[in-house]
């Protein structure tokens, strides 16, 4: 079956914004009349949210980085079997905070672990479910981090508590992807205020994306 919605995954280092600023696109998105799923990688659905439990728990610490690649994997294939790809097939606009270039900048580059062989276990797990635009969320680590800590609500999970050099490593994975996946990854600067943020990226995905789709 061709695919007839429009897959749009939003990615970045921790505290970049993204979850905020797709909150208020996806809200946008419905006002215009647009049929919309918001979702969020790992989790998104019953099976994936447990997965995101298990690899975010603090106590997890003996975690091999290998297993942490292929429990993302897994919690992405059921996410996107039982969510993303129904929701697509129905013609839905798809927002998804985080997919597989997470893996890649973070298990496959800052673990190491290689972003050739990570993408392995993910053609795996996705077969050829790619995201039609990637917006990556270009702030500095310390940055991101220096938000999150401020924020009282937010719970630091064990990846959130890994050393800044682990956290700019993700930052040089990213910069890698967006080398070699230029017609797919836009940037925009995560650094400006909540509203400019929010307004640069709707002109992106809305103005030059969805407005002249045939969803
Ligand atoms: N443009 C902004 N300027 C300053 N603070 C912001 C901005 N956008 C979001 N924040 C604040 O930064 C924190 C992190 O934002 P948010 O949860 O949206 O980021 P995120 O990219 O989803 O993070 P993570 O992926 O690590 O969960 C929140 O406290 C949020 O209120
Ligand atoms: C999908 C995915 C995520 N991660 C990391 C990135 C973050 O540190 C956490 C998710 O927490 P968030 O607050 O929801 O952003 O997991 C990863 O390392 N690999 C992945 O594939």
């Amino acid at each position: 079956m061709i695919q007839k919605g429009i897959f749009i995954t939003f990615e970045g280092p921790e505290g970049a914004g993204k979850t905020t600023v797709i909150t208020e696109l996806a809200k946008r998105l419905v006002e215009e009349g647009w049929n919309v799923v918001l979702t969020r990688e790992p989790g998104g659905i019953r099976i994936a949210e447990k997965i995101r439990e298990i690899i975010l728990d603090n106590n997890h610490q003996e975690m091999d980085a290998k297993t942490e690649a292929l429990l993302y994997a897994a919690a992405r294939r059921q996410h996107l079997v039982e969510k993303v790809i129904p929701a697509l097939d129905d013609g839905f606009i798809v927002l998804c905070d985080r997919f597989v270039d997470s893996s890649l900048a973070y298990q496959g580059y800052a673990r190491g672990l290689g972003i050739d062989e990570v993408l392995l276990i993910n053609k795996f797990a996705i077969a050829n479910t790619m995201p039609d635009l990637t917006v990556f969320f270009d702030i500095d680590p310390e940055e991101g981090l220096a938000r999150i800590a401020n924020n009282s609500e937010r719970e630091q999970n064990r990846l959130d508590k890994e050393n800044i050099q682990f956290h700019r490593k993700v930052y040089e994975g990213y910069q890698e992807l967006i080398h070699r996946y230029p017609d797919r990854i836009v940037t925009t600067d995560a650094s400006l205020s909540e509203l400019e943020v929010t307004e640069n990226v709707w002109k992106i995905i809305y103005f030059q994306h969805i407005k002249y789709s045939n969803s």
